[in-house]
């Protein structure tokens, strides 16, 4: 719906009334992009030339009929890019309705111009729902906050299913076969909404993390040596189609405390050491009991960030080889907690926590 207006916008919520009263003329700006979600209302008001004119209202309830999709499908002219804001404890992203090409909308580049939190709408990454491979229902592909390509997120794939049901008006249980490329990834959502996610199986040797570091346990580096600016750190390294560096501390060290730690200062060093030939996550992780770890991350191309599902995966596998953990915890990360289960059976992780949506919008390019 175009609305033409000659005058401010001023927009009131009044009981369920949304109206937007439009009183006198303004210049130009861009696009007037607005939309519901879930009780949340927003409107964006960009910065280029576009008229709008007369007055128009719309109650709530009309403003409910907008969906996502009525809301993507608004024609992108072109350097504008529709997106829905979603974030999984925190790690959030900027999602991009990409089912019509198996080409992502941007370039790494652009993305991460849109990832900055002062020049772009701020995201740890954008998210793309794509056309599925091989009969997969749909293919994910994400660029972090950097613009480099990962395999996998945990927290992304989660927002990501439920842009789907919502960009679809599911409602209740369903799940998904996703194309990823850490290969086939199958999240469900669940009666409260609630995101359940078999992760697949964790990848442990060495040279498929990928790590130079020597395996130590067959192939494997289980509480292996990473030395660090001339410091030595237990280290085990798991990938889940990408790249994981786990630690509970120093070698001989105390017990890892890991509010004390400076993430800044140490997590560089880890994402880029030499014995990681395609960087890493690196995951700080404290025991609290044999069920409930508490972890902070310096992830690969987005730095710290709130949360990191595949993190909490590969931490859960490393807890269960160090003889740390049971198969079965809960892992606290400052965004919030999730649940993860490594399941003797069938070797798959399975991951379940939260997804939001918190706003769309139009980006310019
Ligand atoms: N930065 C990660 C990708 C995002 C992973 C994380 N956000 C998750 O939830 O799994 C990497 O380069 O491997």
């Amino acid at each position: 719906m175009e609305i033409a207006a000659t005058s401010t916008v001023s927009v009131a919520l009044q009981s369920r009334r949304l109206s937007l009263a439009l009183s006198k003329k303004l210049g130009s700006f861009s696009s007037l992009s607005f939309g519901c979600f879930e009780r949340k209302y927003c409107v964006g008001i960009g910065s280029s030339s576009v008229r709008v004119s007369a007055a128009a209202s719309m109650d709530a309830v009309t403003a409910e009929k907008i969906s996502p999709a009525s809301f993507l499908d608004k024609r992108e002219s072109g350097g504008v890019l529709h997106f829905v804001k979603y974030h999984g404890l925190g790690n959030d992203f900027i999602l991009v309705d990409n089912r019509d090409s198996s080409e992502p909308k941007i370039t790494q580049e652009q993305a991460a111009k849109l990832c900055d939190r002062n020049f772009g709408v701020g995201a740890d990454g954008v998210i793309f729902a794509m056309p599925g491979v091989n009969g997969t229902d749909y293919s994910m592909r994400i660029f972090n906050s950097d613009g480099s390509e990962p395999e996998m997120c945990g927290n992304g794939v989660r927002c990501f299913a439920r842009f789907i049901s919502e960009l679809q008006n599911l409602q209740g249980k369903h799940s998904f076969t996703i194309h990823t490329g850490a290969g086939l990834i199958v999240p469900e959502i669940q009666e409260d909404g609630q995101v359940k996610v078999d992760m697949g199986k964790p990848i442990l040797k060495a040279q498929d993390v990928p790590t130079k570091l020597p395996g130590n346990k067959g192939e494997a580096v289980i509480q292996g040596e990473l030395v660090v600016d001339g410091v030595s750190w237990n280290v085990t390294c798991v990938s889940m189609g990408n790249p994981h560096c786990i630690t509970f501390g120093k070698k001989g060290g105390p017990k890892l405390k890991v509010d004390d730690l400076n993430l800044p200062e140490i997590g560089p060093k880890f994402e880029n050491h030499e014995m990681f030939p395609a960087r890493t996550n690196t995951e700080f992780v404290e025991v609290l009991s044999r069920s409930h770890l508490k972890m902070r991350v310096w992830e690969r191309g987005a730095g710290a960030t709130l949360a990191c599902g595949t993190g909490a995966c590969a931490l859960v596998v490393a807890a269960v080889l160090e003889g740390r953990a049971n198969r079965k915890c809960t892992v606290d990360l400052p965004g919030g907690p999730l649940e993860i289960e490594w399941k003797q059976e069938d070797n798959h992780i399975y991951m379940t926590g939260p997804a939001e949506a918190v706003f769309y919008g139009s980006a310019l390019l």
